[in-house]
């Protein structure tokens, strides 16, 4: 058995373990709201030239381990690259968001390639290697990919839409091509953490961030059922796998996904009332979250309020601290390190 003191507390924590103080990471920690993000971006040329740069992927992964000492490290690669490895056309235009070739019939997705072939990803698992044997050993690493139903919403509208009604609307309008697309996903996805852990990954997040966007009965047949598919398939060929899962806006449902023995980590966006999740979540799961970004780019008062509220209400039981969603770009650094002063009580 290894040493208590070279496991990273934040697996301690995912695996039950009482700590004093909960382990933080940030989602999107490397980010815009970073100069030195900035400066690597720009002599990047485009963002997905980033994603595929193992030189310079390892970089900014670490770039806010180095800055705050952050419990983790989120590899630094975005949700986008399944589908651009599946054959669709990706770009991330400058300020607009990504942009793709629409996939919405069932020509268009028998234009794709039928099996993800990790071979296209390469460079991301080369960065999760190496980003894996620069760290600290007590923090951990993250692998991640984002959930089908989220993925696909960009795959049939090609960009960011509004409660992703195109997609949400082919949901209802063309089943079998729906449920082909996230068939698809889902099986690409399992290879792809599968291939994330093996690289040197200590635990995989799956971001559900438009969870919000369907109704309940949506929802679980097309968040939570592929979910749980991909967490199967994943521990059916690693058993010990750690796996975390945000579903954005699931609201009360958070309470199935908890009891579905699907997690081992549920996040909990800013809108849920840590009061309700202490009860209704945290007696089945370690929960991560929930502080509201937009706290964070206040600072002051309010944020030490709003660190202090979450602290208490999750304390005594296994809680990961973190956002309820992405930092933001405008969000002062001094503002990162006045909330891990609080959390950490310097
Ligand atoms: C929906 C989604 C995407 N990507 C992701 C999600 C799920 C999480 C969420 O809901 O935020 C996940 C993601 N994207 C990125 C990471 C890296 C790891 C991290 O630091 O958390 C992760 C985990 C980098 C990124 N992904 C992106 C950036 C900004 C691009 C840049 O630097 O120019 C970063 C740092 C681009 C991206 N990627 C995506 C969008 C909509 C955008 C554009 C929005 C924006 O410009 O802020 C798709």
């Amino acid at each position: 058995m290894e040493p208590a003191t070279t496991k990273p507390p934040l697996l301690n924590v995912i695996d039950g373990k009482p700590s004093e103080r909960p382990p933080v990471w940030l989602m999107r920690q490397a980010g815009r709201y970073l100069p030195e993000y900035r400066a690597v971006r720009a002599k990047a040329g485009s963002f997905l030239d980033l994603c595929y740069n193992p030189d310079l992927a390892t970089e900014v992964t670490l770039q806010p381990i180095r800055r705050f000492g952050f419990d983790a490290a989120i590899l630094f690669s975005d949700i986008l690259v399944i589908p651009h490895a599946l054959g669709q056309g990706v770009t991330f235009a400058e300020g607009e968001g990504p942009k793709l070739r629409p996939v919405a019939d069932s020509a268009a997705l028998g234009a794709l390639t039928p099996a993800l072939d990790l071979d296209r990803l390469a460079p991301v698992l080369e960065t999760v290697k190496r980003v894996r044997s620069a760290l600290p050993v007590e923090t951990a690493l993250l692998g991640f990919c984002g959930a089908p139903w989220t993925v696909a919403s960009y795959m049939i509208a090609g960009k960011s839409t509004p409660d992703q009604a195109p997609a949400r609307l082919l949901a209802y309008r063309d089943e079998a091509f729906f449920a082909a697309l996230i068939e698809r996903l889902v099986d690409a996805s399992v290879s792809y953490l599968v291939a994330q852990l093996d690289a040197g990954a200590d635990a995989v997040q799956i971001f559900e961030s438009f969870a919000g966007a369907l109704p309940p009965a949506l929802f679980d047949r097309w968040s939570l059922e592929p979910i749980s598919r991909i967490a199967a398939g994943v521990r059916a060929r690693r058993p010990d796998a750690r796996i975390l899962v945000f579903p954005r806006g699931a609201a009360q449902r958070l309470e199935v996904l908890a009891q579905a023995g699907i997690a081992d980590v549920v996040g909990l966006d800013w809108s849920v009332d840590p009061a309700w999740a202490r009860e209704h979540v945290q007696t089945h799961v370690c929960v991560q979250g929930n502080l509201d970004p937009l706290a964070l780019v206040a600072g002051g008062r309010q944020l030490d309020e709003a660190v202090d509220r979450i602290i208490e209400a999750f304390s005594g039981r296994p809680h990961i601290f973190n956002l309820g969603h992405g930092i933001l770009p405008e969000t002062p650094i001094a503002h990162v390190e006045q909330m891990l002063r609080r959390l950490r009580g310097a």
